[in-house]
């Protein structure tokens, strides 16, 4: 992409949907798994989601992979390192990366996931290792990176559990919660889950939402995707009212099915267009086989976004981050030097 933006923010991307694919044969290889898939080109082509499908087609990719880094200390460590080496190489100065603990642990989670036996890696050492991957990460690379744990929609029993990690964790790497999973499962108001955002709420853990009708009754700060508020319009100006930021995910909303394939027509440009807050994500560049380079050229390309819209984006993405106050200015203040719109106070 031909332009200046070089800086990024970046708030919405799934850890165990941003693993290297060569780290995944690697430790299937130590670990004695058969994938039937044995060159990174193969397993990316396993994995990789092409054309557009449904959310559910895409959230089945993930049974491709994670059998083979649930469970395993390393794996899980070096997972969360990597992660961090690749969003500094894309030029994100703060990322905030999100996982569900559970989904990478085989012990003290009912049901063990992916047909693992049980082990002894509990969720909360699991968020101890990626705590470690990323810090680990960011004394290499020179970024800053914090973590979201994610409720899952099909599994709202984990809920309570996930709210307890972020409390533990508030002030060691953990900064929100999520809610994720197959939004065809409709369940906002599901007890559980309820109960844990007002939990959340209650300890100043910041909340995200995968879809937007949970703002009222999940209170959340920031909606995930979000892209559906459009067609209520009374919803959408009352969440530009609120100033309600919108984690937007270009390529994931196409090969989600979330939004109508024709990016000249996407609804990305209305939020733009109204100078709405929100953030350019990549979602899963795993399964989506893609980079927050090619979402931003896509923006670019499709959308009529300008570096100065560019500038604007990363600047509301800093804004609206999990950080505490005077960490989070310190963001803007390094997003601004960058952009050129203060003079540099290094010297
Ligand atoms: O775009 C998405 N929408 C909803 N759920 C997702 C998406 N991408 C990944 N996950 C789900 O979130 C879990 C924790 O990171 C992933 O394991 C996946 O099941």
């Amino acid at each position: 992409r031909s332009g200046h933006v070089t800086r990024y923010i970046e708030l919405h991307v799934h850890l165990d949907g941003a693993i290297r694919v060569q780290t995944i044969l690697d430790v299937a290889k130590r670990r004695g798994i058969d994938l039937r898939a044995h060159t990174v080109e193969e397993m990316t082509r396993r994995i990789a989601l092409e054309e557009p499908a449904t959310l559910t087609v895409f959230l089945d990719k993930f049974n491709q992979y994670m059998h083979v880094v649930a469970g395993d200390r390393e794996a899980i460590k070096r997972i969360a390192y990597e992660f961090v080496e690749n969003e500094a190489k894309e030029g994100v100065i703060y990322v905030e990366v999100r996982y569900c603990p559970h989904l990478l642990a085989n012990s003290g989670v009912e049901p063990i996931p992916w047909n693992h036996d049980e082990g002894d890696l509990s969720p909360d050492e699991v968020v101890r290792l990626v705590n470690q991957g990323l810090r680990e990460g960011e004394r290499a690379f020179s970024i800053k990176a914090r973590s979201i744990l994610c409720c899952m929609r099909h599994m709202p029993s984990w809920s309570m559990e996930i709210v307890e990690l972020c409390k533990k964790y508030q002030h060691d790497g953990v900064v929100g919660i999520d809610l994720a999973g197959d939004e065809s499962l409709n369940c906002e108001a599901n007890p559980d889950h309820r109960r844990a955002y007002e939990e959340a709420e209650r300890c100043g853990i910041h909340r995200t939402v995968h879809a937007g009708e949970a703002v009222e009754v999940l209170k959340a700060e920031r909606i995930g995707h979000g892209y559906r508020t459009l067609e209520d319009q009374n919803l959408y100006r009352k969440l530009l009212k609120l100033n309600m930021h919108f984690e937007m995910c270009p390529l994931s909303s196409k090969l989600t099915g979330a939004c109508h394939p024709d990016f000249t027509k996407h609804p990305i440009i209305t939020f733009k267009n109204d100078k709405a807050n929100y953030s350019l994500n990549t979602d899963d560049p795993l399964v989506l086989n893609s980079t927050l380079q090619h979402d931003y050229s896509i923006a670019q390309k499709y959308m009529g976004f300008t570096e100065e819209e560019f500038k604007r984006v990363n600047i509301c993405s800093a804004q609206s981050s999990f950080l505490p106050e005077k960490e989070k200015q310190e963001l803007l203040l390094k997003l601004y030097e960058a952009y050129g719109m203060i003079q540099s106070t290094a010297f």
